[in-house]
């Protein structure tokens, strides 16, 4: 894996569009100006355009779903075909909501999403999977993670993270796993969220999308891993002020410490 795309993505500090959810956005902002990238969030169709333009690549996370942003974000996506940025697409819930799921799977099919970013329980919904999400949750199941991730980006003809204690990659070929991380993650509301929008600040400093979902993935979960090496007593609600400490002081150096991946 390039690691040296963390120093790459700090050089460039490139702008990321976000259409955030109101439960994370403050995290998300932080969490990808700590990484070194520009966020910027907007929920409104007539400036979509010129943000699209100056942005490198576009976050689409449907956490808090309304009938007004989905105008908009067929939009943002339209319009980050036409300047060709990548989107990233965080699926919240749709496991669990089937609303959510009929409006991501008609989104997914009519607009090119480089990337698809959620819990296992999301990806096995995507990918017509048998799967019991619980709300924002992976909840349980028994598939085998590696087909199901495999699978659902053959559907979407995109990459796939199934993010969970192992996260799991694949472009419809190629598997990648990253075994690094913390249970705390799932403590803080909002790791997935934050994790999705660091993703789709590599792309725009990664080869491929494949490439971009590795080492955010990587870069995110060390993060969090190195947090609670250095502070035992962590808990949820230090963890995450932590973790914005961590993602801006992480370096190549401390990754290849601790990197645990194939
Ligand atoms: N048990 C665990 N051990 C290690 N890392 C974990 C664990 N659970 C989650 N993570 C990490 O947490 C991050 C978020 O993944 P998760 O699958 O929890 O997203 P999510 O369910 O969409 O979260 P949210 O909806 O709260 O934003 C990922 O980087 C993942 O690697
Ligand atoms: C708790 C919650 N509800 C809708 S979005 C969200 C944050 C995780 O995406
Ligand atoms: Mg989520």
């Amino acid at each position: 894996m390039q690691l040296d795309l963390l120093d790459k993505l700090r050089a460039q500090n490139p702008v990321i569009f976000n259409i955030a959810n109101f439960v994370t956005v403050q995290d998300v902002a932080n969490a990808v100006n700590a990484i070194g990238a520009s966020p910027i969030m907007s929920n409104e169709v007539a400036e979509a355009e010129e943000i699209v333009r100056m942005a490198a690549a576009v976050a689409v996370n449907i956490g808090c779903l309304t009938k007004e942003q989905i105008n908009h974000i067929k939009k943002v996506e339209d319009l980050a075909r036409q300047y060709n940025k990548p989107i990233v697409f965080d699926p919240v819930a749709v496991g669990a909501v089937e609303y959510r799921y009929k409006i991501a799977d008609k989104l997914l099919w009519d607009f090119h999403t480089s990337i698809i970013r959620g819990n296992i329980g999301e990806i096995a919904a995507l990918g017509d999977f048998n799967w019991n999400s619980k709300g924002i949750d992976a909840g349980s199941g028994s598939g085998n993670i590696d087909d199901i991730a495999m699978k659902t980006a053959q559907k979407y003809h995109c990459t796939v993270i199934a993010s969970g204690p192992t996260d799991t990659i694949s472009d419809g070929k190629r598997l990648a796993h990253v075994h690094n991380g913390s249970p705390l993650f799932k403590t803080h509301v909002g790791s997935g969220d934050m994790l999705t929008s660091i993703v789709t600040a590599f792309t725009a400093v990664a080869d491929d999308p494949f490439e971009a979902a590795q080492i955010g993935a990587l870069v995110f979960s060390c993060a969090g891993q190195m947090v609670v090496q250095d502070h035992p007593g962590v808990g949820p609600g230090t963890f995450g002020m932590y973790l914005m400490d961590y993602l801006y002081k992480v370096t190549v150096a401390d990754i290849k410490q601790i990197a645990d991946f194939d």
